[in-house]
C-alpha cells in the first residue's frame, strides 16, 4: 500500500529542496561578478550591407566613419571587427601589447599555400628567426650598393621605353610599366636573377611572371570568397587556377635555388666578384639549405616588395601630373643634386645618383613621404587579438576580434595632419631649413610601426628615389586625358584602377639625356 502520507512528505521536502536551489542560483546571478567595471565596446560603425554597397568607394567610406568615431566596430555573428585610427590604440596594439596582435591562424589559412611559413604568414618563434636574420640581411652595405646598382639599370631601361614612346607619341600605362620595373629589381637583388619583366625576352621569367601575378591576385581574393576552402578541396575554379599557378611558381623558384646551391657546393665554380649579393645567396651562405624554408623566405620578399612600391610610384607620378608646379620643383632639386646639365647622357645622370645625391634630395623624400600619407600602398591592415583586452581607449577587444589600424583614413584625418590633411603639399614634412623631418609610425602608418614595421623601407625609398631621380632628371609627364577621373580599385593593395596613362616629353628640346 502507497502512505500518502509518506508521499506529501517526500513532496514537500523536494519542494523545498527546489525552491532553496532557484533562490541559492538567483542570488549567485544577483550577485557583482567581480569588483571590475562593466566592459565596454567601441560604437558599431556601419553594417555590413554598407559596407557592400559602397565597396567602390571603401576607403573613403571608412573615413568618413573614422571622422565620426576614431575607433569603431562592425558587428558579426561570431566576431566584431575593429578599425582605427587613433594613434595611442595603434601604437598599444603594434607595440605596447604586440603579442596580443597577431596574423593568427585566420591569415596563415589564407596564405599559407603561396607564401609558405614565409614572414608575412607566420607568427612567434617562426616570426622572429627570420626577422632577425632579415633584419641584418637589409641593413648591410652591400645590400644596400648593390640594391642600388640594380635600381639604376632598371631606371635607365625605364628612360629608354618611355623616350621611345614619347618620339612615337603614345601615351604609356605607367603603372604597368611600374609593376614590371619592380619585379625585375626585386627579383635580381633577392634571387640575383634578372628577369626581364620590362622587355619579356626571357620567356621562362615571363612565364613564371604571369603565373605569380595570378598567385598572387587569387590569393587575396581569398579574403573576400567565403567559399574558398570548398573551392580548394574540390579543386575547382579560382582555386584550381590558383593551385596550377602554384605549381609554376614553384618549378622557376626550386630550379634556382637548386643552381645556386650546386654553385655553392662546387669548390670549381669560382664565383665571379658580384655573385653573391643577393638575398639568396646570402642566406645560403649562412648554411640555410632546405630549399622549402629558402622558397618561402625569398616569395615573400618579392611580394612585399613588389605591388607596394609600383602602386605608390604609380600615385607619385598621378599626383605630379596634378600638381605640375610639383614636379618642376622636384626635377629642379634634382639637377641640382646631380648637377647634370643638357649636354649630359643618360648615364651620366645614373652615374651621379649616388649615396650623396640621394641624401640631397629633400624634397623628393617629402614628396614620395606626402604619397604615402594620402594613398598608402596598403590601405587597410588586419591584426587578430589573442586574448580579451581592455585599449588605452578605455574599450574592450575579445579574444578572435579582428582589429585593424586604417593607415588611409588616418592620413586624411585633420586631428593628425591640420585643416589642408586632404592636400598634396610636401612642404608639411620639412623644417625650416628644408631637411625632411620624419613623422611617427603610429600616425604615419604606411610602413606599419613596432617590432614588425616593414622591413623594406628603406630599400623602398631608395628605389623609389632612383626612380624617380632618373625619370624626372630626364622626363616630364602629363595625363594622356585630363578629364579622366583617376581611381582606386578596392583591394589589398591599392593600385589605380584601369592603370595610369601618360604622356612623356623630353625635359629640354635639346636634351641629350633623352636622346641619348
Ligand atoms: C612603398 C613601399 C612599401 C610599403 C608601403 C610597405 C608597407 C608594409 C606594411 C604596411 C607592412 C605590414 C604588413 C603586415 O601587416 O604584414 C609591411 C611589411 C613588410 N614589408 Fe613592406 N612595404 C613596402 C615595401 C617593401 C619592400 C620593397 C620590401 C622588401 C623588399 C618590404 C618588405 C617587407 C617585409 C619583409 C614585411 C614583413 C615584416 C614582418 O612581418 O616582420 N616592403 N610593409
Amino acid at each position: 500500500m502507497i502512505d500518502l502520507n509518506e508521499i506529501s512528505c517526500c513532496f514537500i521536502t523536494i519542494t523545498a529542496a527546489a525552491l532553496a536551489l532557484i533562490s541559492a542560483i538567483f542570488i549567485l546571478f544577483r550577485l557583482p561578478k567581480s569588483p571590475q567595471k562593466a566592459k565596454k565596446y567601441h560604437p558599431i560603425g556601419s553594417s555590413y550591407l554598407s559596407q557592400i554597397l559602397n565597396f567602390y568607394r571603401l576607403h573613403d567610406f571608412m573615413t568618413d566613419l573614422s571622422r565620426k568615431h576614431k575607433t569603431y566596430r562592425l558587428s558579426t555573428l561570431f566576431r566584431s571587427e575593429i578599425f582605427t585610427t587613433d594613434p595611442a590604440v595603434v601604437e598599444y596594439m603594434l607595440k605596447t601589447n604586440f603579442p596580443n596582435y597577431v596574423k593568427g591562424l585566420y591569415q596563415y589559412n589564407i596564405l599559407t599555400d603561396l607564401l609558405g611559413d614565409g614572414i608575412f604568414a607566420v607568427d612567434g618563434d617562426k616570426w622572429k628567426h627570420q626577422r632577425k636574420l632579415s633584419s641584418y640581411e637589409f641593413s648591410t652595405k652591400i645590400l644596400r650598393d648593390f640594391s642600388s646598382v640594380v635600381f639604376k639599370t632598371t631606371a635607365v631601361k625605364l628612360v629608354r621605353i618611355v623616350s621611345e614612346a614619347s618620339a612615337s607619341n603614345r601615351p604609356l600605362d605607367m603603372q604597368d610599366l611600374f609593376m614590371k620595373a619592380t619585379l625585375d629589381s626585386v627579383f635580381k637583388v633577392i634571387l640575383g636573377i634578372d628577369l626581364d619583366g620590362l622587355s619579356r625576352t626571357y620567356e621562362e621569367g615571363a612565364r613564371f611572371t604571369d603565373a605569380f601575378d595570378k598567385a598572387n591576385a587569387i590569393t587575396s581574393f581569398r579574403y573576400a570568397d567565403f567559399f574558398w576552402k570548398i573551392k580548394r578541396f574540390l579543386n575547382i575554379g579560382s582555386e584550381a587556377e590558383l593551385r596550377k599557378n602554384i605549381k609554376v611558381v614553384d618549378e622557376f623558384v626550386y630550379k634556382l635555388i637548386k643552381g645556386k646551391i650546386e654553385q655553392l657546393n662546387n669548390p670549381h665554380v669560382d664565383l665571379q666578384p658580384g655573385k653573391k649579393e643577393d638575398i639568396l645567396s646570402r642566406f645560403l651562405e649562412l648554411k640555410e639549405t632546405d630549399p622549402k624554408y629558402l622558397r618561402d623566405i625569398v616569395l615573400n620578399f618579392v611580394i612585399a616588395g613588389k605591388d607596394t612600391t609600383a602602386t605608390t610610384v604609380s600615385w607619385f607620378f598621378y599626383l605630379l601630373c596634378k600638381h605640375p608646379d610639383i614636379q618642376e620643383k622636384i626635377a629642379k632639386e634634382i639637377i641640382e643634386a646631380t648637377q647634370v646639365s643638357s649636354n649630359s647622357s643618360i648615364e651620366e645622370l645614373a652615374a651621379r645618383v649616388n649615396e650623396e645625391t640621394l641624401d640631397k634630395v629633400h624634397y623628393l623624400h617629402a614628396a614620395l613621404s606626402e604619397t604615402l600619407r594620402l594613398y598608402p600602398a596598403v590601405p587597410v591592415d588586419a591584426k587578430v587579438c589573442f586574448s580579451n583586452d581592455t585599449l588605452p581607449d578605455g574599450y574592450s577587444v575579445k579574444k578572435g576580434d579582428m582589429m585593424a589600424y586604417v593607415p588611409y583614413a588616418m592620413g586624411r584625418m585633420k586631428d593628425l595632419w591640420g585643416n589642408d590633411a586632404e592636400e598634396f603639399r610636401p612642404e608639411r614634412w620639412l623644417s625650416e631649413k628644408g631637411h625632411f623631418q620624419p613623422k611617427s609610425s603610429f600616425i604615419f602608418t604606411a610602413f606599419q610601426g613596432g617590432p614588425r614595421i616593414c622591413l623594406g623601407k628603406d630599400f623602398a625609398y631608395r628605389q623609389m628615389k632612383i626612380f624617380s631621380m632618373i625619370l624626372l632628371g630626364s622626363c616630364k609627364f602629363k595625363l594622356n586625358d585630363e578629364s579622366k577621373p583617376v581611381k582606386y580599385r578596392t583591394a589589398l593593395t591599392l593600385h589605380i584602377e584601369g592603370g595610369l596613362h601618360l604622356r612623356v616629353f623630353p625635359r629640354s628640346s635639346h636634351d641629350t639625356i633623352f636622346n641619348a
